[in-house]
């Protein structure tokens, strides 16, 4: 039986990878050990045979699948020996090099899922070495399907860009949800409103572009065209030059990510 452990599996990503994973029964709870730091582990109530440990040589004993998701900056920390075991990392910005010079491993995952895993909403690009044996790569395909979408890729480059781009999930729509709560608001519109106004706009877009065969770049141009009220709103953002604001923070993740992301 295979078992999986999470160095990290108190944290935010784990969580929300894992608990559709427990709920799809793809890992058993009492095949699963998750790791922390201060043993302070929440949210896998509904899953009570789930083992939880401070200390990651007990997890990497019990495991043949070892899975890293903690901070960048707390790698440091972890000293355990990797070698022959199957590892899936999630952190941003380490490349399967450094994971193989660390720890010793050689057949290693490595894929950047965003936080809309917890809704199995994730998109999740993944590359892999050429050591990962078949049972494996279908392993972590399925292990990322049960929270959204898979895409393998096989430029591990490509990783830094997704992890600006998709790695952080709702955090730059939410940026524009909230620009708009903000000028509801000084329209007069009651702050309750203009939440649950805003939540449920993106909802229908998001569903909408995620449905249509239109890409966003033509529903853009379906308004635009159409001359009303949303071509001027559209107008004056397009003047006010809203995709180089796009473009300066997608650089400035991509940086970061590139640099280490600590
Ligand atoms: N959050 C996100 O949206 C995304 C995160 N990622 C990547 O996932 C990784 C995890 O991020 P996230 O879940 O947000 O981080 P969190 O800070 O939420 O969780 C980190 C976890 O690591 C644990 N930890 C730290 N040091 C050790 C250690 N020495 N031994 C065992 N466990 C340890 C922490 O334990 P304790 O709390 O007890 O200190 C905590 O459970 C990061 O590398 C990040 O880049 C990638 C894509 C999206
Ligand atoms: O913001 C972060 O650093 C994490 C890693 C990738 C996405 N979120």
């Amino acid at each position: 039986m295979t078992h999986l452990g999470v160095i990290g599996g108190g944290g935010w990503l784990a969580g929300a990878l894992l608990r559709p994973v427990l709920a799809d029964r793809l890992v058993m709870p009492a095949d699963l050990v998750l790791s922390s730091r201060s043993g302070n582990i929440s949210g896998f109530e509904a899953w009570p045979g789930v083992h939880m440990t401070t200390d990651n040589a007990i997890l990497v004993d019990a495991c043949d699948i070892i899975v890293l998701s903690v901070r960048p900056g707390d790698l440091d920390e972890i000293d355990v020996d990797l070698r022959g075991r199957f590892v899936i990392s999630v952190m941003a910005g380490v490349t399967v090099e450094e994971i193989g010079d660390r720890f010793g491993a050689r057949r290693i995952v490595r894929a950047m899922p965003n936080a809309c895993a917890e809704q199995r909403l994730s998109f999740t690009p993944w590359c892999m070495t050429d050591d990962v044996r078949d049972p494996e790569a279908d392993f972590a395909r399925r292990f990322f399907a049960a929270s959204g979408r898979p895409h393998f890729i096989t430029d591990e480059q490509e990783l830094d860009y997704f992890t600006a781009l998709t790695g952080s999930g709702a955090a730059f729509p939410a940026l524009m949800a909230d620009a708009m709560i903000r000028h509801a608001i000084e329209a007069g519109i009651g702050p309750e409103t203009a939440v649950l106004a805003v939540r449920q706009l993106f909802l229908g877009a998001a569903t909408q572009m995620a449905s249509v065969s239109d890409t966003p770049a033509d529903i853009v141009e379906l308004f635009m065209e159409y001359h009303g009220t949303t071509a001027a709103g559209l107008s004056a953002m397009i003047d006010a030059d809203l995709a180089h604001a796009v473009f300066s923070g997608l650089t400035a993740a991509r940086r970061r990510a590139q640099d280490g992301a600590d």
